[in-house]
Parts: C-alpha cells; sequence; structure tokens
C-alpha cells in the first residue's frame, strides 16, 4: 500500500468505527476539519497570503477527506482570502478517469461578495466548457461542481446573484432570523447553519459535509456542536505568535446552543503523526 491509500483506508476506518451510527433525517454527517498552528493559529494576520501549516502527507490527508465527503463549506472569509480550488487534485486519478471525486463547495455569503473571477467559478467554467467541446480527454476529467452558495434575503445584490446563476452557481436565500443560535460575532448577520445544513439534505440530497473553516464558520459549529460528527484537526509542529486564532476570541454563553452549556470535548479520540504533523482525531460530546 502506497501513503495515499494507507491515509485513504485510515479515514474510511475513522468513518465506520465510529461509536454510533449517524442516522439524523434532517442533516448531513459533518466533519469539521482544519490546520492550526502550536499557538492555535489557522493562518497569518487577515488579509495576508495563505499560511500553509499541513505538511505534504496531512495535506493528502486533508484532499482524501476531501474526497470521501460529497460537500466541503467555507465561509466568503476564506473565499476572499486564499481564493482556494478545494478540489481533490494531489489524489491518484485526478483528471485521469480515476475513482476520486471533487467535493461541492458550499459557501456561507450572507453578502454575495463571492468575487466572479475566483478559482472555484474559474475552474467550474473551464471544466464545463472542455466536457463542451469535448477537447482531447475531457471525459477523463474529475467532475467540477458549480458552488452551492447561501445569502442572506436583505442583504445580497440580486444583480450579481442574477450572473452567478446564469453561470449554474446555486443561489439560497434565507430568511433574517435573529433567533437563530449562530455566530453572534458577525453583526447579527450570520446564515442560521440548521437552515444550511436541512437544506443541503433536503434539496441536494448531500449526505455528508467536511466544514474546512475558516475562523468564524469553525466558531459557528463548534457552538452548535451537536452538529459535528467528527472532528479532525492537523497540527503543523511550529508557533507564529500571531494570526486569526482557530476558535476565535472569548466565547460568550448567549452563543452556546441550548443544548450545550460550554464548548465540545472530545471522546473516542485518537492521536497520530503524518510527517512532521500531529493528527488529532474524535467525535465531540456536549455537557449540558
Ligand atoms: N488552516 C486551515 O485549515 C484553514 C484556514 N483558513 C483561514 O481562515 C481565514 C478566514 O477566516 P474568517 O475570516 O473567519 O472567515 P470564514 O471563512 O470563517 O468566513 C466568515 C464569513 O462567513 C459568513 N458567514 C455567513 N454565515 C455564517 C455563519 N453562520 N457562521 C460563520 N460565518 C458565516 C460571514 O460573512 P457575511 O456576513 O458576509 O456572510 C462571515 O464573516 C483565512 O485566513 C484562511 O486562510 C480557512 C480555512 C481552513
Ligand atoms: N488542511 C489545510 N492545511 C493548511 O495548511 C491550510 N492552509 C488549509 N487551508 C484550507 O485549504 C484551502 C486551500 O485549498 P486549495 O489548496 O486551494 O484546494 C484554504 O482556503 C483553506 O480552506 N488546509
Amino acid at each position: 500500500m502506497n501513503q495515499e491509500e494507507k491515509i485513504k483506508q485510515f479515514i474510511e476506518n475513522i468513518y465506520s468505527n465510529s461509536q454510533y451510527n449517524f442516522n439524523d433525517s434532517r442533516y448531513p454527517e459533518v466533519t469539521l476539519t482544519y490546520a492550526q498552528t502550536l499557538d492555535g493559529f489557522i493562518s497569518g494576520k487577515p488579509n495576508t497570503p495563505p499560511l500553509l501549516i499541513s505538511g505534504k502527507e496531512s495535506m493528502l490527508m486533508t484532499h482524501c477527506l476531501r474526497n470521501k465527503n460529497e460537500a466541503i463549506m467555507i465561509g466568503i472569509g476564506t473565499v476572499l482570502n486564499d481564493n482556494p480550488q478545494l478540489n481533490v487534485r494531489q489524489l491518484t486519478g485526478f483528471n485521469n478517469g480515476g475513482n476520486v471525486h471533487n467535493p461541492q463547495p458550499v459557501i456561507l455569503d450572507s453578502k454575495l461578495r463571492f468575487p466572479l473571477d475566483c478559482k472555484l467559478l474559474k475552474n467550474y467554467r473551464e471544466y464545463k466548457s472542455k466536457i463542451e467541446q469535448k477537447v482531447e480527454g475531457y471525459e477523463k476529467l474529475t467532475e467540477i461542481k458549480p458552488p452551492i452558495i447561501f445569502v442572506n434575503e436583505n442583504q445580497y445584490d440580486k444583480t450579481k446573484a442574477e450572473i452567478l446563476i446564469n453561470y449554474n452557481v446555486e443561489i439560497n436565500i434565507l430568511k433574517n432570523d435573529n433567533n437563530n443560535n449562530n455566530n453572534n460575532n458577525n453583526n447579527g448577520s450570520s446564515l442560521d447553519i440548521t437552515k444550511v445544513l436541512s437544506i443541503l439534505k433536503s434539496k441536494y440530497n448531500i449526505h455528508s459535509v467536511m466544514v474546512e473553516g475558516g475562523a468564524q464558520v469553525i466558531r459557528t459549529f463548534l457552538v452548535n456542536a451537536s452538529l459535528i460528527q467528527h472532528i479532525i484537526i492537523t497540527i503543523g509542529p511550529f508557533f507564529i505568535g500571531n494570526g486569526v486564532k482557530a476558535v476565535g476570541d472569548t466565547i460568550e454563553k448567549s452563543e452556546l446552543s441550548e443544548t450545550s452549556e460550554s464548548l465540545p470535548r472530545l471522546e473516542n479520540t485518537q492521536s497520530f503523526t503524518l510527517g512532521q504533523d500531529i493528527i488529532i482525531i474524535g467525535q465531540p460530546v456536549l455537557s449540558s
């Protein structure tokens, strides 16, 4: 077995050895996963270039997790800062007819700040054009799906939405609900994450979602930890001293969901090293 096969096998075991069978008809199965430094940062200061925390091997694990999950969710902050691709290009068989798949990108973006020139859209449009023109080898390309974006009904630009819809981007409009249990650091404009998840399941038939970040999205899930089934954290073996904290600033009690009085702890934990990185895996449990 090569390293990729070993990591894939390991990931299969994480999901199949879960201590409980995930069986919630309302929501997809959620894996919260990100990479942080030893001092708890997921990136450098805002508006600085993306910080590579994962080593070669743990980045391969991230691509295997993307391959394993049907969808990948990030906040618009990450799109704007990193311009990510969110694909599985490091896996054997990518764009070569192999048995790998790109996850469906899902973006939380109340005000529809999604840039028209970002890689998520550019990659999709190039893929679609090659398929339509049947360019040589087109049948071996790994499918790229247009993003699904969630916006707030009172905050998004409808003209921009029309442009994106013409590019096959799915725009889901959520009503403003000030009583939701989400990230209240966000001027009350956060999208209701339970609604987002239930739409992904009921409208798009998405059964598994990998939540990749950034900090505000991680925070939203941790304060609503009953929505998470697996947590997988890569720790890069270095300090940076300053930057964007994985979980942000102090969490106020009012932010926590009704089902929990604190942030979760992990049970069924496993830890191991991949290259020089430390991987921590567990299932969140809530104290009520
Ligand atoms: N090391 C790692 O593994 C990773 C690191 N990162 C890093 O994270 C940083 C970005 O983090 P951050 O700035 O916090 O941005 P996020 O990617 O977390 O996006 C946050 C934005 O998403 C929108 N949003 C809408 N609804 C919600 C909701 N319910 N909960 C949370 N956000 C919501 C809000 O914008 P609006 O009000 O406009 O809707 C909010 O400002 C980047 O520097 C990136 O490099 C990102 C992913 C992984
Ligand atoms: N697993 C992991 N390790 C790191 O060191 C990272 N910086 C990230 N970042 C996440 O990956 C996205 C970039 O993805 P692409 O390489 O463009 O496919 C970035 O936006 C973060 O979500 N992840």
